[in-house]
């Protein structure tokens, strides 16, 4: 399907309205749609994150260029005036470069061009670009550009974008006069472009909402489809609201203390004697972990939909915590349902939720975990779900919670993808996170799935070993069938029957695996690698003594299997490690485990 790229947005109303096209763009040239970078920067924070932000220049300096996509951030850069292949080669993103195109001879120039993509426009007016004219499309005709490189532009709008894509077949299409009035964008000149660009295949894609290939879906009772329904459009609206996007990011900064650093891990790089290790900071979260990211974003979307009463699911306690304490900042009633087991395991985290003013309630029911605790919050949603709001804590459940916790936590993909830029002006070779239910790690690497040099890796936990019947690697030795809402990769045996999944972390004994995950492994994109409990405590040790840090066991798994993937790295190479949380609340069951030193 071509892509679809919306140009020249000033206003945060526009770009709600461009929140189906592919990228969107801000012009920092001259134009009567300049912005600063102070504008695009608030603009870029109500942009979905899978959207591509490109900023147009025209024959700016290397240095402004990179304070700009910084600052803003960008992921990609236009340039539409005369620079040299020296600077095209130097950006650190993706380059589109502009040509105007007049003859056969200026086609003919596409195919030098350093640039990863190469964009067709009609010769500038007033400026360099955004005339609203139309050049010759069949000029095009017979050209050896690869069309996965080509992106059309010039003069389109709603009446003429499928004519153009019928003759020239790009990669994109890129509007700015098009789906404006008097000057101005128009929402609904944007909206009608985007359809039309997008001919038939839109109805697909809509229809296809809640889905990752063939994984997802809302599997869940009737009773329930009326509240799935509604926080289906409830998330829609405030995804594309600047003020609730303001209000999430307000409480990331002020509250939560975000964000957090992207430390370069000294120690353990000369340990280990391969790549520079670096360590995303999600342990330094107010609560100790990356869960409040999300309980923030669901907390302030249940007030929107005028729900005050909260239930939770928690496994290893973190994100019963995170929603106990959002839940005493907003003054919001709360219920957290914890497996007896993980009620012995994490004892800290039940008085903390306890004191935070939270009933927690202990499920003795099947194996007494994580999927026991997800059944009893998911039954109690059903019989109180007219005034409360199921805050689940990972990718996990019917659609819109896989989606929707992947965006409340993929601000930490964002902000390792720009923090490395700075660090060493490039993307990283190799990221890795733990996977339970998978949202630290959806965070993680959801920024980075189109930047195809990056490799991730999703470690899952083999507990005694994946060849035993006491392990939770899902995606190594899961089949597909419907967990909770979603159909998905889980343990189970040959009658559909749900095993029980076995590891030393409490949030990892999961047996399901968000939707989102199982379709990246199943297209390749993530490997998923398993790491049992003996391997995660000898990596809490190492990594505790030589960077000072002691990390959540689950985060442990992640270190781990990057000590193995650095072995096959070299110093000129770069590995990210999501530190998803700190130890504090294992600190039980590293007494009891690691002897000798209790
Ligand atoms: O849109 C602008 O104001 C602009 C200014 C300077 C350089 C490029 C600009 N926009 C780009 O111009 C083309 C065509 O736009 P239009 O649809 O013909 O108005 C497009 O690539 C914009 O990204």
């Amino acid at each position: 399907m071509t892509k679809v790229k919306i140009c020249g947005l000033k206003e945060s109303e526009h770009v709600k309205a461009a929140e189906q096209a592919d990228a969107i763009g801000f012009v920092f040239a001259p134009s009567k749609r300049q912005v600063t970078v102070e504008q695009a920067s608030e603009l870029a924070k109500h942009v979905p994150v899978d959207t591509e932000k490109i900023g147009v220049f025209v024959n700016a300096t290397i240095e402004e260029i990179e304070k700009t996509v910084m600052q803003v951030p960008l992921t990609m850069v236009q340039l539409h005036g005369d620079e040299p292949d020296e600077l095209v080669e130097a950006i650190r993103v993706p380059v589109i470069q502009a040509f105007s195109i007049r003859s056969k001879e200026d086609v003919r120039k596409l195919e030098n061009s350093k640039a990863d993509y190469v964009l067709v426009d009609a010769p500038g007016t007033d400026y360099r670009g955004g005339s609203g004219r139309v050049f010759d499309w069949s000029l095009l005709q017979n050209a050896t550009i690869d069309k996965k490189r080509l992106i059309v532009a010039g003069g389109l709008h709603a009446e003429n974008v499928r004519a153009a894509i019928g003759q020239t077949e790009p990669y994109m299409v890129d509007v700015s006069s098009g789906v404006e009035t008097e000057g101005r964008k128009d929402s609904e000149k944007i909206h009608k472009f985007i359809q039309q660009a997008k001919g038939g295949s839109m109805q697909e894609t809509i229809e296809k909402k809640g889905f990752f290939g063939k994984y997802g879906g809302q599997f869940v009772p009737e009773t329930l489809m009326k509240a799935v329904k509604e926080l289906e459009q409830a998330y829609e609206d405030a995804k594309g609201d600047p003020e609730f996007q303001k209000e999430y990011h307000h409480y990331l900064k002020e509250y939560v203390g975000r964000e957090q650093p992207l430390t370069y891990a000294q120690r353990l790089t000369e340990a280990w004697g391969g790549p520079k290790v670096y360590l995303k900071r999600e342990d330094l979260n107010h609560t100790g972990a990356h869960k409040i990211n999300n309980a923030i974003g669901q907390a302030l979307l249940a007030m929107r939909m005028g729900k005050r009463k909260i239930v939770a699911e928690t496994g290893a306690g973190q994100h019963g915590v995170a929603t106990a304490t959002i839940c005493a900042l907003f003054d919001l009633e709360c219920v957290i349902f914890m497996g007896e087991e993980d009620v012995k395991r994490q004892e800290l985290n039940v008085f903390r939720m306890k004191l935070l003013g939270a009933r927690v309630e202990s499920v003795t029911k099947g194996s007494a975990t994580l999927k026991d605790a997800v059944n009893e919050a998911l039954r109690y949603w059903v019989t109180n779900v007219e005034d409360t709001h199921y805050l689940i804590g990972s990718a996990l459940g019917p659609h819109p919670f896989p989606t929707m916790v992947r965006d409340f936590q993929s601000v930490i993909g964002e902000e390792t993808k720009r923090q490395i830029l700075e660090h060493e002006g490039r993307l990283p070779d190799t990221v890795l996170a733990c996977v339970g239910g998978g949202s630290n790690a959806i965070g993680m690497f959801y920024p980075f799935v189109k930047d195809e040099s990056v490799k991730l890796i999703g470690v899952e936990a083999a507990g005694q070993g994946v060849d035993t019947e006491k392990h939770a690697a899902t995606l190594t030795k899961g089949s597909e069938g419907v967990l909770h809402g979603a159909f998905m990769k889980l343990l189970q045996d040959d009658s559909g029957q749900v095993l029980e999944a076995h590891s030393l972390s409490a949030g990892l004994d999961y047996p399901g695996i968000g939707p989102e995950h199982a379709y990246l492994a199943d297209i390749g994109r993530v490997q998923y690698k398993p790491i049992t409990d003996e391997e995660a405590l000898a990596a809490v040790v190492t990594f505790s003594r030589l960077e000072g840090i002691i990390p959540a066991l689950e985060s442990a798994h992640a270190i781990a299997e990057a000590e193995k993937a650095a072995k096959d790295m070299t110093s000129e190479e770069i590995l990210v490690i999501c530190v998803s949380g700190r130890g504090d609340k294992d600190m039980a069951t590293y007494a009891d485990k690691l002897e000798g030193l209790a």
